[in-house]
C-alpha cells in the first residue's frame, strides 16, 4: 500500500508537513534519506541506522545488478531480506549511475547500452529491465527509467532528453505491475531550462504517477539556478503527492529544498564526507584529521546528542583518522547522518509550530551561511 497525507502547509513559505505509508512503515516528512548503494549505508549496522532515527534508506538498481546480480538478491527473498532491513526502502532506477559510473554509454530509444563499470563487460538497461529490476529487489518506492542529463548542456539536447524521458516514463507505466507492494514515482527532468520543465511537469502530471521526482538538478549548477528551477517546478506539482528531489544533502540545500516544497531529499555526502574526517557540526563543518584537535578532549559537537557525541572526544577521533582506524569512520559517520536527521527532524517541528523561516535563519548563521 501507498499513501501520502499532507499534514500542514506554512504560511510564509512552500513548506509542508506530511506522512508517507508503505507496507515497511511510515516515513515522516520533509526527510532525508541516506543512501545505501551496494545495499548498505556503509559503515553503518541496520540497528545503528534506526538508532539514529533512518526511518526508509536509498539502494541501486545499477549496483546491485552488476553486484551480486539480481538472482542471488531473488533467491534471498528481496533486498529488505537479503540486508535485514525491515523499513522502507526506495531505489533509483539506475540512469544516473550509468551516466556517473560508465563510460562509452549509447542512448538509443530502447534504452542504454553501456560498459560495467567493475570488468567493462557490454551491459544494456531499458526501462521494463530496470523496472524488472527493481521488482525483484522489491524496494517499497521505485524509479521510472529517465535520463539525468549534463550540464551545462544545449536547449536541443535538454529538449530530445526530456522528451525521451517522457516517453520511458510510460513505458515503466505500462510495464509496472505490482502496484500495491511497489510504489512508481515519475521523474521530472527539463535541465535549467523553465519552459521544458513546465512540458516535463505537466506530462509527467498526466501520467498520474503516486508520487515525483525532480531531477536534473544538483549536477554542478549553481544553487541560486538549482533553487530558481526548483522553486518554478514545485508549483505544477500536485499538492496531494510527494516530492522527491534527488541527490541533495548538505544543509543549506536541504533548507532550501524545504522551503521551495520538497518533501524527500537524498545525498551520498554525509556518508561519504564523514569517510574522510570530514565533520558536520552547528558552527559549520570541521576536518577532525586537522592538529587542532590533537588535545581537544571535548565532543564534535556539543549540542549533538549522537552516541558518538555523548562517547568520545575530537581529539579520540582525529586520533583514529590518523592511525586509519575503521572506528573513525564509523563514529563520523553516525554523527554525521544524526546531524542531518535530527536537523530534519527540527524542521519538521518548526513547520508543524509555524517557525520554519526562523529556526531556517538561526541555523544559518550559527552555521556560518550568512
Ligand atoms: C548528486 N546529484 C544528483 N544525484 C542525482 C540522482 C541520483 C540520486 N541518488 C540516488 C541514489 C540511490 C541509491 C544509491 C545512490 C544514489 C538522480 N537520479 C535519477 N534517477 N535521475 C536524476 O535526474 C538524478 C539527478 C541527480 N543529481
Ligand atoms: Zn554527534
Amino acid at each position: 500500500m501507498f499513501k501520502f497525507e499532507l499534514l500542514k502547509t506554512a504560511k510564509d513559505s512552500k513548506a509542508r508537513l506530511g506522512k508517507i505509508t508503505t507496507n515497511h512503515g511510515e516515513i515522516e516528512t520533509p526527510i532525508f534519506m541516506p543512501v545505501g548503494t551496494r545495499a548498505t549505508v556503509k559503515t553503518m549496522t541496520p540497528d545503528e541506522l534506526k538508532e539514529i532515527g533512518s526511518q526508509i534508506i536509498l539502494s541501486n538498481t545499477y549496483h546491485l545488478f552488476l553486484r551480486p546480480g539480481t538472482e542471488i538478491i531473488e533467491k534471498a527473498g528481496g533486498l529488505h531480506k537479503f540486508m535485514n532491513w525491515d523499513k522502507p526502502i526506495l531505489t533509483d532506477s539506475g540512469g544516473f549511475q550509468v551516466f556517473s559510473l560508465s563510460d562509452n554509454r549509447k542512448i538509443t530509444e530502447e534504452g542504454v547500452h553501456f560498459r560495467s563499470h567493475i570488468d567493462g563487460s557490454k551491459m544494456f538497461i531499458s526501462p521494463e529491465k530496470s523496472i524488472d529490476i527493481q521488482n525483484i529487489l522489491g524496494s517499497d518506492i521505485i524509479m521510472a527509467f529517465d535520463e539525468c542529463a549534463p550540464y551545462p548542456v544545449s536547449h536541443e539536447y535538454i529538449d530530445n532528453s526530456m522528451r525521451r524521458t517522457l516517453r520511458w516514463a510510460e513505458r515503466c507505466k505500462v510495464h509496472h505491475k505490482n502496484t500495491d507492494n511497489q510504489t512508481l514515482f515519475g521523474i521530472i527532468q527539463g535541465g535549467m531550462y523553465k519552459d521544458l520543465r513546465e512540458i516535463s511537469a505537466r506530462e509527467m502530471v498526466d501520467m498520474d504517477f503516486k508520487g515525483y521526482s525532480i531531477g536534473g538538478l544538483s549536477v554542478g549548477e549553481p544553487i541560486d539556478l538549482m533553487n530558481d528551477i526548483l522553486d518554478f517546478t514545485t508549483d505544477f506539482m500536485p499538492e496531494s503527492k510527494p516530492r522527491y528531489l534527488m541527490g541533495v544533502g548538505s544543509p543549506d540545500y536541504l533548507f532550501e529544498a524545504v522551503e521551495r516544497g520538497v518533501d524527500m531529499a537524498d545525498c551520498v555526502l554525509p556518508t561519504r564526507i564523514a569517510r574522510n574526517g570530514t565533520v558536520l557540526t552547528h558552527n559549520g563543518k570541521i576536518a577532525i584529521k586537522n592538529a587542532l584537535y590533537k588535545e581537544d578532549f571535548s565532543a564534535l559537537d556539543k549540542e549533538c546528542d549522537c552516541y558518538t557525541c555523548r562517547n568520545f572526544s575530537k581529539a579520540y577521533i582525529r586520533h583514529l583518522f590518523n592511525v586509519d582506524e575503521i572506528l573513525g569512520m564509523r563514529l563520523a559517520t553516525i554523527h554525521n547522518l544524526y546531524f542531518l536527521l535530527d536537523m530534519m527532524k527540527n524542521i519538521r517541528e518548526s513547520i508543524r509550530g509555524d517557525y520554519f523561516l526562523e529556526y531556517k535563519d538561526d541555523f544559518y548563521k550559527k552555521y556560518g551561511y550568512k
